[in-house]
């Protein structure tokens, strides 16, 4: 029994490490997920090119699916990505929802359950896993709903999802950055301002929202404003995107292609995309 899915990475609006709700948007960049299951017991994860990586998030969204779908099988999960692990870029939701879809359709249970419910079964593989603060069901749903989400995510409760056609430019410095290892109380501090940007984010003024976030979550946790700096007067939106290091910037095509030419001049990587509207899928 083999199930193939994909599920793409996503950017933020919102980072609900302050109050717990939380807003972000889908871009067009993948995580698949292959599972073969079988029924010897035990399930073993494998990320592509990244042998030394932790697999417990994708063997427990396996387990968790089989535990529910399932008659106690076992097997195989293998992740490959597009999307830099540990970069602020929802890595772990990607894989998360691409895994939990993969394991639906090797079960032949896909029909069973809606895609918000799938895709929280995924956040409480991730809370298990320990690779979350919140459970992410912001940057969870956002990926497998495709476009922007709202969410509480003390409750896994859908505010508010609408679509947008952006450019996205994205800067993905070299270093890493584990969200479970964010610095929470620093995020706290900012409260205020996440309550500014939960109001905006529910009017729809997404963009605005986003940059408000930005300076606001860059001054807790200690980025540079500098790449926002530069990018506000030429974009619609640009934020650090959850707890970093990335940056994201949304807008006109021509204008992000400005303010690529400077970000490049940083070290990592800067590339150009688009939000993505039809969110996870099996293949
Ligand atoms: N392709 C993948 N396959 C399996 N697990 C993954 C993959 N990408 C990320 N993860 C899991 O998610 C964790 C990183 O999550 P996190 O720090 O929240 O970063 P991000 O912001 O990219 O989601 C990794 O330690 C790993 O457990
Ligand atoms: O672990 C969490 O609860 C969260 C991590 C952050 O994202 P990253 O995983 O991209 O850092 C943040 O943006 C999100 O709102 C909640």
């Amino acid at each position: 029994m083999e199930g193939r899915a994909r599920a793409p990475a996503a950017g933020t609006v919102l980072n609900a490490l302050a109050t717990g709700t939380g807003s972000a948007f889908a871009i067009d960049a993948y995580t698949t997920a292959t599972v073969e299951l079988t029924d010897e017991d035990g399930v073993e994860g494998e990320i592509a090119g990244a042998p030394d990586a932790d697999t417990r998030l994708i063997e427990r969204c396996v387990e968790r699916v089989v535990q529910r779908f399932g008659d106690g099988q076992g097997g195989t999960v293998r992740t490959e990505s597009e999307v830099p692990m540990a970069s602020g870029l929802k890595s772990s939701s990607a894989a998360a929802n691409a895994t939990v879809l993969a394991t639906l359709s090797a079960l032949d249970a896909s029909d069973e359950v809606d895609r918000e419910d799938a895709c929280r079964i995924g956040v409480r593989a991730a809370r298990d896993a320990g690779v979350t603060v919140t459970g992410a069901f912001d940057d969870a749903s956002a990926s497998m709903l495709g476009g922007v989400t709202v969410t509480d995510n003390t409750a896994d409760e859908l505010l508010a999802r609408e679509e947008r056609d952006w450019s996205v430019l994205v800067w993905t410095p070299p270093e890493r950055s584990f969200s479970a290892d964010a610095d929470v109380d620093r995020c706290e501090q900012v409260a205020p301002m996440a309550e500014l940007v939960a109001d905006l984010a529910l009017d729809g003024d997404f963009a605005r929202a986003m940059t408000v976030n930005g300076l606001a979550y860059c001054a807790a946790l200690d980025f540079p404003t500098e790449p926002i700096v530069e990018a506000m007067p030429l974009v619609e939106g640009v934020s650090l995107s959850g707890t970093g290091p990335s940056f994201t910037a949304v807008g006109e095509h021509s204008a992000l292609k400005t303010v690529r030419d400077i970000w490049t001049e940083r070290d990592g990587n800067t590339w150009l995309t688009t939000t993505q509207t039809d969110g996870a899928q099996k293949r």
